[in-house]
């Protein structure tokens, strides 16, 4: 896809944005080599955020707003200071608090000390609604944070909303091997780990590694037959209906097994062709949130791939902080999305018949 004559690149955003997952990512990596139980907390809905998912929302906001002056500052974020400001919570203020001034010293681009006061207010940055017009950044400190916490996969997960629409997104992957993620078992030990993809729009996809090697540009594979396409879904039995997408896999013919991780990873990897096809179809009533999908499907778009819901639209992001989506999200290659949107539509009929009473 060419960029539309007048468009702007969104080069200086890029390059801040890259700038912000890096650090970011450094912390993340701190944490999960020493991980103690009091870094973990259970949130409202029962899903767990640690001291990193804070520190990397930090330090994203931070970057952000030191690289880029230009107009007024706006971010979606998932996490917030609530539960931060409570009694009980000073000692994991104090650790993200030491976590992030750690980072930012040892990285050295920014003369900063921040104090607890400033760190909950660079939390709270998220707050923002997004929606249709003006610029919003979309964060997802960490994605996956079930993966992290068990030692797995998990991304920082950062995109820019220009009108409601992503123009840009940048997925840092601490743990994905730099090559193909047919290294994930272990089994060539030597290989590099740590991605960094990255897109904006009209100007393609890219890789690089975490500590900037130069990017290289990447695409989707080219297959086009089911039968040698393989499929990334959730590590997390929860998060997809595994049964539901076993019965899609069927009917398309695909012989492979699933390849399970945490985590937006699946995007990156699907973009540069280490698999065919990435599904996820959440339990009735899961809203999706748009900072699992707005740096991720970009990637995959510039990357030569295609990402739709269930019934062949596009994914809007300019809703506000939920995505407006029929049932499932599907990203894959442009030559296998009619027949995974065929089966998977023939799937969901036959799901609706077998549960509607006689
Ligand atoms: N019940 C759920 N169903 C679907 N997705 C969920 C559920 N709970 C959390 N998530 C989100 O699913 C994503 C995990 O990715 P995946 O399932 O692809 O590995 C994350 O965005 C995670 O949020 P979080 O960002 O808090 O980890
Ligand atoms: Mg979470
Ligand atoms: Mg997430
Ligand atoms: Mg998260």
């Amino acid at each position: 896809m060419s960029r539309p004559a007048g468009n702007p690149s969104y080069a200086a955003e890029l390059g801040a944005a890259k700038k912000a997952v890096a650090l970011a990512a450094r912390l993340c990596q701190t944490v999960q080599q020493e991980i103690v139980q009091s870094d973990i907390q259970s949130k409202a809905d029962k899903t767990p955020v640690t001291v990193a998912d804070y520190g990397s929302q930090v330090l994203v906001s931070v970057v952000l707003n030191m690289e880029v002056t230009s107009g007024s500052f706006s971010m979606v974020a998932e996490e917030d200071s609530e539960d931060l400001r409570k009694d009980g919570a000073e000692e994991i203020l104090e650790r993200i608090t030491d976590l992030v001034n750690k980072t930012l010293a040892e990285d050295g681009s920014y003369n900063l000390l921040l104090s607890k006061e400033a760190i909950l207010s660079a939390i709270d940055t998220g707050k923002s609604e997004g929606g249709p017009s003006g610029r919003h950044w979309v964060l997802d400190p960490i994605d996956g944070t079930k993966g992290f916490v068990r030692g797995g996969q998990y991304a920082i997960a950062l995109a820019l909303l220009d009108e409601g629409r992503v123009v840009l997104g940048v997925l840092g992957c601490p743990n994905l091997p730099f090559t193909s993620v047919s290294n994930l078992s272990g089994s060539s030990s030597g290989n590099q780990t740590g991605a960094l993809f990255s897109a904006a729009i009209g100007c393609g996809a890219e890789v690089q590694s975490l500590d900037g090697s130069p990017p290289q540009k990447i695409s989707v594979c080219t297959i086009d037959n089911p039968a040698n396409a393989s499929f990334f879904e959730s590590y997390e039995g929860a998060h997809s209906m595994r049964d539901f997408t076993g019965c899609v896999a069927e009917k398309l013919g695909v012989q492979a097994p699933p390849v399970r991780i945490d985590s937006q990873a699946k995007y990156g990897a699907l973009a540069r062709g280490d698999g065919a096809i990435y599904w996820r179809f959440p339990h009735e009533g899961y809203r999706e949130t748009v900072w699992d999908h707005a740096a991720g499907s970009i990637v995959v778009t510039e990357a030569g791939g295609v990402v739709k819901d269930a019934s062949g639209n596009d994914l809007d992001f300019s809703k506000g902080r939920y995505l407006d989506r029929d049932t499932g999200i599907i990203a894959t290659n442009k030559q296998l999305m009619p027949s995974v949107l065929k089966s998977v539509q023939e799937a969901i009929k036959e799901k609706k018949q077998a549960s509607s009473p006689l």
